[in-house]
């Protein structure tokens, strides 16, 4: 399913994980009725706005804080608590927020990083589930540097655990050519108590 350089106790690729249907109505739910921010962050001494639209949700003990900004959490809309309660469930595992991110088109992206910050704990499970365009989702080793590619594809879900934030950094190139939108959502646990 994953290349095999994925160490499989770090990554797990689901390829369907709701059906077409489910996930186009799904995405166009997000697309619509999701108060989409677009935070600046500060990298080398100037503030940018970043390159895609960003909307973030959980519960109230969720706040969640990077590039020296909290991030105070939206309330759950419907189909999201359900789609929580369900991963909840099928990984148990205790998500208490997400991330949701939008790329209007090929020219959004996210660069380089790894979701090691300290409210997520030293081995974080992170559930990201993507809906819409087809885009390319890189990893990259952060030793060797060898950089595999995965094609995130819509309904799918790939798990990240273990050890795999502290050995990989993950990013969201550009795809000029892709003109449709994609929303990913990434499933967190935020432990206040570790900020
Ligand atoms: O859009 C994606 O697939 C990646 C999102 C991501 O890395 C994040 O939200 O931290
Ligand atoms: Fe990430």
């Amino acid at each position: 399913m994953l290349p095999d350089e994925l160490p499989a106790d770090m990554f797990h690729y689901q390829l369907q994980a709701l059906s077409a249907d489910k996930a186009t109505q799904l995405y166009h739910y997000l697309r619509d009725n999701l108060a989409w921010q677009q935070p600046s962050i500060h990298v080398f001494g100037k503030w940018h706005p970043i390159p895609r639209l960003q909307a973030y949700i959980g519960d109230p003990d969720s706040a969640y804080e990077y590039s020296k900004q909290v991030f105070s959490p939206m309330p759950w809309p419907e189909p999201l608590a359900r789609m929580r309660e369900r991963l909840n469930n099928q990984l148990g595992c205790k998500f208490n927020a997400v991330l949701v991110n939008y790329y209007r088109n090929g020219l959004d992206s996210m660069g380089w990083h790894a979701d090691d910050e300290p409210e997520l704990g030293a081995q974080p499970t992170i559930a990201s589930l993507s809906l819409g365009a087809l885009r390319k989702f890189k990893l990259r080793h952060k030793h060797s540097r060898v950089v595999t590619d995965v094609p995130l594809r819509h309904g799918s879900l790939l798990i990240m655990k273990g050890q795999s934030q502290q050995h990989f950094e993950h990013s969201l190139p550009k795809q000029r050519k892709v003109t449709q939108g994609r929303i990913n959502l990434t499933f967190r646990h935020i432990d206040a108590s570790l900020l």
